[in-house]
């Protein structure tokens, strides 16, 4: 039978602002969010905390199942991440975290583990989930599809921006090549690779503001 809660998918690559844009429309839409790329950063952080080895596929899957993972909102509205019951946030939103994610997340035991759990966000009254696979495997049957883009050049400059703000000490250069390294990454693995769903609506975000593109979004939900 058709699952009857509606998801809504927002798959795209770093720095397109998925994250930004779905958190505010779940906000509107009142439904759940599911930040998938969290989960993949969580696994990415444990492995190395753990010293494991990306050879040992059986070890991984099974620290992927046991890695405990939530999501609170603090008292800002801010979505914080627990793994294993601290507060990760901070460490997990890091350009190296991003990286490691993106190197485990080509593991499709890792992959297969992380299937479940991020299904098991799905319930009523709806979900917005985003990530590089929500449309096309997590959620294949989800009645909403976005596929958010913008040129490499501006999401580097928003990345930049967005670590200035935090005093983190960035380059350009350096920024522009993580992400085009990810971009490569994450689109050309073979299990799951980046890729807008079959029927997803393209929004191009480049040159618009954060408030644009959530209208657009949520006039896919309504339309
Ligand atoms: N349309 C936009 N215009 C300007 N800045 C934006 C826009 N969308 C997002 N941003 C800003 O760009 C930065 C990255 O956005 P966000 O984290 O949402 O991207 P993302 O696609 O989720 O990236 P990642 O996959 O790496 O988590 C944030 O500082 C955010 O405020
Ligand atoms: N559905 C997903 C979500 C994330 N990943 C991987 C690939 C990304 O580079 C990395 C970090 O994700 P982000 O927090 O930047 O959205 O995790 C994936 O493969 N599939």
């Amino acid at each position: 039978m058709a699952d009857p809660v509606p998801v809504l998918t927002i798959d795209g690559p770093s720095g397109s602002g998925k994250g930004t844009v779905s958190r505010l429309a779940a906000a509107r839409l009142g439904w759940h969010y599911l930040d998938s790329g969290a989960l993949y950063r969580a696994v990415g952080a444990a492995a190395a905390r753990a010293g494991l080895d990306l050879a040992d596929v059986e070890a991984l899957a099974r620290l992927t199942r046991d890695t405990r993972i939530e999501f609170r909102e603090d008292p800002d509205g801010e979505l914080r991440v627990l793994v294993d019951g601290e507060d990760a946030t901070d460490a997990l939103r890091t350009e190296e975290a991003g990286a490691a994610a993106s190197t485990i997340a080509a593991i499709p035991e890792v992959r297969e583990a992380l299937k479940d759990r991020q299904r098991g966000f799905r319930r009523p009254p709806g979900l917005v989930a985003d990530g590089r696979d929500m449309g096309t495997v997590i959620f294949p049957d989800a009645p909403f599809k976005v596929f958010l883009t913008a040129s490499a050049g501006e999401r580097a400059e928003r990345r930049y921006k967005q670590l200035k703000g935090k005093g983190v000490s960035v380059t350009m250069d350096g920024l522009l090549r993580e992400i085009l390294a990810r971009d490569a990454r994450d689109a050309d693995r073979a299990v799951a690779p980046l890729r807008p769903a079959p029927g997803a609506v393209h929004i191009d975000t480049t040159g618009l503001g954060i408030d644009e593109v959530v209208e657009r979004v949520l006039a896919v939900v309504a339309s």
